[in-house]
């Protein structure tokens, strides 16, 4: 395969300026309102994208995956490091990159097409193409300071499908467009895909992720730390999410005015399906499965609430239910207390699901949530796809 993106040993500096503190002038008196901090946005990133993949730029606010983005399209230079591109790139970056205010919408087409690398004569001809695409015929001589943002996406991302490009870069921008808009894009993405371009995109949607990426790389405090496949990576940003939310419950906990009840916790999940099979069991089409959970809590907790779920590899819940549900009183919690539920009469469709737990207290508090605690998959005899399951019986009528 072709390597068409390759970035080997990349990292990216900034120097940010930060306000001091009044109290931090009084004791400097007389030096500057500010001072300098250094930090890396980006540290030895090695990189390879090979042509005709599409992947994925995942991870949390501030991770660096715009910064990449850039540095991949051209726009920012690296500290160290190299990125090698192989054949044209279109890149639909920060909003209004690429766009200058004061030119109309027309104008910065041809501005924007000669900046790829594209004549006067070939954008003559894709110019009705793209203003169509766009959908803003009637501002298309309107400058485009005056645009909003979503107009300004649709004319940039009109622009970046028509110059016939190897590689398309796509920053979030394409969540301001509305929803026609977006799903006309990614209708437009998967017809790239098709014609084996290579796409990557950072993206917040992570279902977006699973729908379109063969690959996804996450990136946490300017590092690269999952690259696989985007189930793979996924799966390592949740349990990063949940973990940094348990973090910052541990903090508020530390607090000397804090709850005990509040370290309570789940200590143990295990499975086992109605033929017997335990751990990561796999479970006929309407079979049932037992949940056996064990909470450890140092201080008595009266009226818990225990809540159960299923969902998609993708965190997508497709059932939920809870003790006060089911008009179940677990009583108080003991240093060690064990629970079970059975899941029986389940009509999921044939695949892989996570079981979710969670304990709240009846004053509504959220005390911990497992989101991944146990696996278990759904086999049956390959005939549908989806979540649930269904007898399906075909007659032709006439
Ligand atoms: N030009 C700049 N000058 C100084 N710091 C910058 C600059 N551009 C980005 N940063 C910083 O670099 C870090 C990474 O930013 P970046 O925009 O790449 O993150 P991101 O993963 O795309 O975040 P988000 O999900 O919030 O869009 C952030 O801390 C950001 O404040």
């Amino acid at each position: 395969m072709t390597t068409v993106v390759e970035i080997a040993n990349l990292s990216k500096h900034f120097t940010i300026r930060k306000e001091k503190s009044l109290k931090e002038r009084v004791v400097n008196f007389g030096r500057s309102r500010a001072h300098k901090e250094d930090f890396w946005a980006l540290r030895d990133i090695d990189v390879s994208i090979e042509a005709g993949t599409t992947v994925g730029l995942i991870g949390p606010n501030g991770s660096g995956k715009s910064t990449l983005l850039k540095m991949i399209g051209g726009i920012l230079q690296p500290d160290t490091g190299s990125v090698s591109i192989r054949g044209r790139l279109a890149a639909l970056l920060e909003l209004g990159a690429g766009f200058h205010p004061d030119l109309t919408g027309r104008e910065n087409v041809y501005l924007n097409a000669s900046i790829l690398g594209i004549s006067r004569e070939q954008t003559d001809k894709y110019f009705d193409a793209i203003v169509d695409f766009s959908g803003i015929e009637k501002f298309i001589d309107t400058q485009v300071k005056f645009y909003s943002s979503g107009m300004y996406v649709r004319l940039a991302f009109a622009v970046a499908v028509h110059v016939d490009p190897d590689i398309l870069l796509v920053d979030e921008v394409l969540a301001v467009g509305d929803e026609p808009f977006q799903r006309k894009c990614l209708e437009r993405i998967r017809q790239f895909q098709a014609e084996g371009r290579t796409i990557i995109l950072v993206t917040h949607g992570l279902d977006q992720v699973d729908e379109f990426c063969d690959r996804a790389v996450v990136l946490e405090n300017g590092r690269v730390v999952t690259d696989g496949t985007a189930r793979e990576a996924l799966r390592t940003l949740r349990a990063d999410f949940e973990d940094a939310r348990q973090e910052e419950r541990s903090r508020q906990q530390a607090a000397p005015d804090a709850r005990k009840e509040l370290d309570a916790h789940f200590t143990g999940i295990a499975l086992r399906s109605d033929s017997g099979a335990i751990g990561q069991p796999t479970l006929a089409q309407g079979e049932g499965l037992l949940v056996a959970m064990e909470i450890d809590s140092p201080v008595p907790v009266a009226r818990p609430i225990i809540e159960i779920g299923i969902a998609t590899p993708l965190g997508m819940s497709v059932y939920s239910t809870n003790t006060t549900l089911l008009g179940v009183e677990p009583g108080t919690l003991r240093p060690t207390s064990k629970f079970q539920v059975h899941l029986g009469g389940m009509r999921l469709g044939e695949g892989d699901y996570s079981i979710q737990v969670g304990l709240t207290l009846d004053d509504g508090t959220e005390v911990h949530r497992v989101p991944d605690a146990a696996q278990f998959s759904v086999t049956g005899p390959g005939t549908s796809a989806g979540f649930v399951g269904a007898d399906a019986e075909f007659e032709v009528l006439s």
